[in-house]
């Protein structure tokens, strides 16, 4: 949902989580160019055509393959290189507003938020937005409005096991909740880690935690395999 908070929240985990990083699904629009319009010449962005999503996915994936190079290559830190291969934890946040529409994407997800907001105050914070393209007048009840109606019919049609936040919460309460969850999530990981019965991929160096506000994480534990 736009304007939900999911970038405010996805900066808060960041700066909260070691070796997290987002990958945040604004980034890979289309040019503007190619992005359909419709018969009120409104630009069609808000459904997952106007996105790259391969592109995307082949960020998730650089990601996957190797989180240690994948934060080092962006000039993010890790914070445990003193702890053993086993004990690593890498989490990814991917944020964006149609991140559950889309299926490969969605598969990857460990943890699931939706992040929502009432009509009013929806359209007050996105009329305080400047996006690129600026919204034209009647951009929201024309096209952004009622796409989300849509969307969110289609993503409730297709995904389970989504929280849903109420972005009216305070910042600090919404950080705190999920933040909760991230961490027990790690620690469920990580203690099924080396006994894992088919949670434990033994052949990909790697388990997924996905973290995700309309917005998600994967926390990856490494392991000396
Ligand atoms: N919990 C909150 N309470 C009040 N205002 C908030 C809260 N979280 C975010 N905001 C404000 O709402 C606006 C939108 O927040 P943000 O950019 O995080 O939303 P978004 O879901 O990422 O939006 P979009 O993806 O559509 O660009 C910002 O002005 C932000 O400061
Ligand atoms: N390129 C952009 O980031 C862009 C351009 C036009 C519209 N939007 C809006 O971003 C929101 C998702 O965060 C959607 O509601 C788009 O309308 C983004």
């Amino acid at each position: 949902m736009t304007n939900g908070g999911k970038s405010t929240l996805s900066c808060s985990l960041q700066q909260r989580i070691p070796s997290s990083c987002i990958i945040a699904q604004d980034t890979f629009f289309k040019d503007d160019s190619v992005v359909p319009v419709d018969s009120n010449g409104f630009k069609q962005y808000d459904m997952l055509d106007a996105l790259d999503m391969d592109q995307m996915m082949s960020e998730v994936n650089l990601w996957q393959r190797d989180p240690e190079s994948f934060l080092a290559e962006r000039g993010l830190t890790t914070t445990h290189t003193a702890l053993s291969a086993e004990e690593k934890v890498f989490v990814l946040i991917v944020e964006g507003f149609l991140i559950f529409n889309y299926r490969p994407l969605n598969e990857k997800m460990d943890l699931r938020y939706f992040m929502e907001i009432p009509y009013d105050v929806c359209k007050t914070r996105r009329c305080l937005r400047v996006y690129m393209p600026p919204d034209p007048p009647g951009y929201f009840d024309g096209h952004v409005w009622p796409m989300y109606l849509k969307n969110r019919q289609e993503m409730e049609s297709m995904t389970s096991g989504i929280v849903f936040l109420d972005g009216l919460k305070s910042k600090g309460e919404l950080l705190a909740s999920v933040y909760e969850d991230v961490t027990q999530e790690i620690e469920r990981l990580m203690g099924k880690l080396p006994w894992g019965e088919g949670f434990c991929l033994y052949n990909f160096n790697t388990v997924p935690i996905v973290v995700d506000i309309c917005l998600g994480i994967f926390p990856i534990c490494s392991s000396n395999f």
